[in-house]
């Protein structure tokens, strides 16, 4: 299987020596002293135990993704700050929590050979101890003693005494196997391919079948589902992007960071907390995917001809249409700033369009704007106006899977339906609002063909004034190696599995003059 232990350093209790909390049994295993971070729920006067700070905050992002639907990679940080964890620790929480979330599939169906009822009538808090017991268990190298010991105990400090006996039980009957042991047992008998890659890479059916279906859709090969399905599974790398003419890589080399191999003034980032780098904090240097490093700067050099009436390129109008957090539009206002252009940057919620403008802060405030207003209506206010314009459209983030752990769970077929819908009328907004002879990028994170190939082929087929650029050669243009091989029938699909980014889709339409 897949959920694979990413960060090896953090991986160990024995991090949990280093902050002094432990003691040891006369079996050498490690043992919490009380500690006054922890919260307990049994009653007053009851002898208490301390949970272990890493597993507790593990714990609690699972309790929140599954009972409040909150965001991991939100509650993560803010559960790591308030219990203090030091560095080596909140990499064990980071891997704990982020494994025991992408790794729910196969865990779920090992848990259920071991408890003895449907795991739907559990208390869902015993459920996410099993999970977080079962990733120490099957994918961390953590000693199977202490997996158990400190689940048990983490259990007894935040439910209470009354489940540790089932917990300890169940996660008795999970150790008694290794994970391949567990995979060869449980699709043994299965016959249905679909179902087994379930089981072995911990995705919902619905989303391996999309996979597959992608896969060919975009001219690849459907035995690449295995390396894509595990690519999910493995920790994103960071990747940081230089702000062109405004920011620098330097400190982040000296920090360990090595330079991207797809994309220019691109670093690879493993060396820790990006924040600490003041060119981060600064904003003239951000963390951002390479792919949609690549897709912005593949929109941003299309050649479109001089676009003024005398003759100049410098005054383009450039627009991204759905622009919140902001992530591209900071690369493309700096982008536009190089090339005399401005942006306007439009999202419809006002939580989002604000952190668009903090990611715009660090360009020349006369090069852009912001705009919150629904996109579908742009064309009503700017008709015919943009030169070049990015619909980086609302999608289900199938090809982003790898950053999001839950999202896999949360997400349901019928989303793509629904979004391929907003999909069309933003893609169909932008068209009537970029200038003839201008172009519109439009992209997702989703390789899906609902969402990609099949919104761009019906807004094409409606009108005659539209044409496909050849997106494949746009973004070899904007890489360093210049042959991504990501191009097919004039569109191009970026891939975790072959480029290392997210899955990021790029048509590029024309409007005819
Ligand atoms: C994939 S995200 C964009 C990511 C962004 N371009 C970046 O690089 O940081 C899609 C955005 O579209 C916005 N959105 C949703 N409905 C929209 C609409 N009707 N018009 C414009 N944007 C919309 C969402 O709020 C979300 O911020």
């Amino acid at each position: 299987m897949t959920p694979q232990s990413s960060t090896p350093q953090n991986n160990t209790p024995s991090a949990r020596s280093a902050q002094g909390n432990k003691a040891r049994n006369e079996k050498g295993h490690e043992r919490s002293r009380p500690s006054v971070r922890s919260y307990t729920k049994q009653a007053p006067g009851q002898r208490t135990r301390a949970a272990d700070p890493a597993r507790l905050v593990a714990f609690e992002v699972l309790r929140a993704v599954s009972e409040d639907d909150a965001y991991a990679n939100l509650v993560l940080p803010k559960s790591i700050r308030k219990h203090q964890l030091d560095k080596r620790d909140a990499g064990f929480a980071t891997e704990l929590a982020y494994g025991a979330l992408r790794g729910q599939g196969t865990y779920d169906a090992v848990l259920a050979k071991c408890v003895d009822r449907p795991l739907e009538k559990l208390d869902p808090a015993v459920l996410d101890a099993l999970r977080i017991g079962a990733h120490q268990l099957l994918a961390m190298r953590v000693p199977a003693h202490a997996a158990l010991d400190q689940t048990v105990g983490l259990a007894r400090a935040v439910i209470g005494a009354g489940p540790s006996a089932l917990i300890n039980a169940v996660l008795r009957k999970v150790a008694a196997r290794d994970l391949d042991t567990w995979l060869e047992e449980l699709t043994r008998n299965e016959t249905d391919a679909t179902k087994r890659a379930a089981i072995e890479h911990s995705h919902p059916e619905w989303i391996v079948r999309a996979l597959r279906q992608s896969l060919v859709a975009h001219g690849r090969s459907v035995d690449e589902i295995t390396d894509l399905l595990q690519a999910d599974n493995d920790a994103p790398v960071v990747n940081l992007v230089a702000l062109p003419g405004l920011g620098s890589l330097d400190e982040a080399r000296e920090a360990g960071a090595v330079d991207g191999e797809l994309v220019v003034d691109s670093a690879l980032y493993s060396a820790g907390d990006v924040g600490r780098l003041d060119s981060v904090r600064a904003g003239t240097t951000r963390v951002q995917d390479a792919g949609s490093q690549l897709v912005a700067r593949a929109l941003a050099a299309v050649d479109i001809g001089d676009r003024t009436a005398d003759g100049s390129r410098d005054g383009e109008q450039w627009l991204d249409l759905c622009a919140g957090p902001g992530g591209k539009a900071a690369l493309l206002a700096a982008l536009a700033n190089e090339k005399g252009a401005i942006l306007l940057a439009n999202e419809p919620a006002a939580h989002r369009a604000k952190l668009v403008r903090q990611a715009l802060e660090a360009v020349p405030g006369e090069v852009w704007d912001v705009r919150t207003g629904d996109g579908r209506s742009i064309a009503e206010q700017y008709p015919e106006t943009f030169d070049r314009i990015l619909v980086d459209a609302p999608c289900t983030g199938l090809g982003a899977l790898r950053r999001r752990p839950e999202s896999r769970w949360r997400r349901k077929p019928t989303d793509v339906g629904e979004l391929g819908a907003l999909q069309r009328e933003l893609l169909t907004a932008a068209v009537d609002a970029v200038k003839p002879g201008g172009v519109v990028g439009y992209v997702t994170c989703s390789p899906h063909p609902a969402e990609t190939t099949a919104v761009v082929a019906d807004v094409l087929r409606l009108r005659n004034d539209l044409e496909l650029l050849d997106a494949g050669a746009a973004l070899d243009n904007a890489s360093l190696t210049g042959n991504l091989g990501a191009g097919h029938e004039l569109t191009a699909q970026l891939w975790p599995h072959i480029h290392q980014t997210d899955a990021m889709f790029l048509a590029l339409i024309r409007r005819k003059v």
